[in-house]
């Protein structure tokens, strides 16, 4: 089914369009994490989210995939609690996390990856996963040997500095310091940004690996192709609203999103790679 909750651009048909807010209210609840109405920005006045609705439930990997400024890394922001919420709600497991900070989330399970800056490059591979769980160092030892094995190169270069390594690798050390905490949400902002399309392939294939050891996953991403293959759902973002979602593919395989947002995007990696 598809479930379109508003769109401000006009650029989607109005069949797609046809589900309403509360078919998405529906649908949402007893959701994981979910935002409702959710509006917030930078510049006092002007709103980049306008009344966005989302959802991940239990288990789901969803993509948030469109076009560029549309929003993507400002609603991870926004659930990540890095930018003010300035209206409607974020719940995680039914309980209001709208003014929460950034630190309280990682305590009570959310764990973020931004897109750049996401590593310290002068610190060691383990020095940064030691950062990541700096609010619980006891459990350093455990917590280590249970993201080495989902990330092996990080124990075998552990004594490696973070700003030697390759874009890839860095996103390794980036991802391994957020499963520190061993959250139960991951966001992930465009985790293959920047990356050789072999180190792409591998991201996203860490990314499966973290959500069957029973991480939720919400992911932002460019590479909206590869990203729909992987996920349970997607979001196409459309200014600052959720334009709408299905199954990543049923959205793969729809003409309308792949005229407006798979044809030039895959077109853009290509050019990129
Ligand atoms: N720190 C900031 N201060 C002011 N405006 C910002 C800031 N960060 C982002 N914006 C603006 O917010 C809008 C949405 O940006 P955002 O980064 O969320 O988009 P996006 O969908 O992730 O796009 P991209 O794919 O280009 O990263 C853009 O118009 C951007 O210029």
């Amino acid at each position: 089914m598809s479930t379109g909750t508003g769109s401000s651009s006009g650029d989607l048909s109005p069949a797609q369009l046809a589900a309403t807010p509360a078919e998405h209210a529906r649908l949402a609840e007893g959701a994981l994490l979910r935002a409702d109405d959710l509006t917030a920005g930078y510049l006092p006045g002007v709103n980049i989210l306008d009344r966005c609705n989302f959802y991940l439930s239990e288990g789901e990997i969803v993509g948030i995939i469109g076009p560029n400024g549309a929003g993507k890394s400002t609603l991870l922001k926004s659930l990540f609690g890095l930018i003010p919420v300035r209206g409607g709600t974020v719940t995680l497991r039914g309980a209001s996390i709208t003014a929460a900070q950034a630190h309280t989330l990682v305590t009570l399970g959310v764990g973020y990856v931004p897109q750049t800056n996401n590593v310290f490059p002068t610190l060691t591979i383990e020095e940064n996963l030691q950062m990541g769980i700096y609010l619980r160092p006891r459990l350093f030892a455990e917590r280590f040997a249970s993201v080495t094995e989902l990330f092996p190169m990080l124990r075998q270069r552990r004594t490696t500095k973070a700003g030697a390594l390759s874009g890839g690798e860095r996103q390794m050390v980036a991802m391994g310091r957020a499963l520190m905490m061993d959250p139960s949400v991951l966001l992930l902002d465009e985790p293959s940004a920047g990356l050789s399309p072999m180190f792409q392939d591998e991201v996203f294939v860490r990314c499966k690996k973290i959500n069957a050891s029973g991480v939720s996953i919400i992911m932002v991403e460019q590479n909206a192709r590869r990203c729909l293959q992987i996920c349970d759902r997607g979001y196409v973002l459309d200014q600052g609203r959720n334009a709408y979602t299905d199954t990543g593919s049923n959205l793969l395989h729809d003409p309308k999103v792949i005229e407006l947002y798979l044809g030039t995007l895959a077109g853009r990696n290509e050019a990129r790679g």
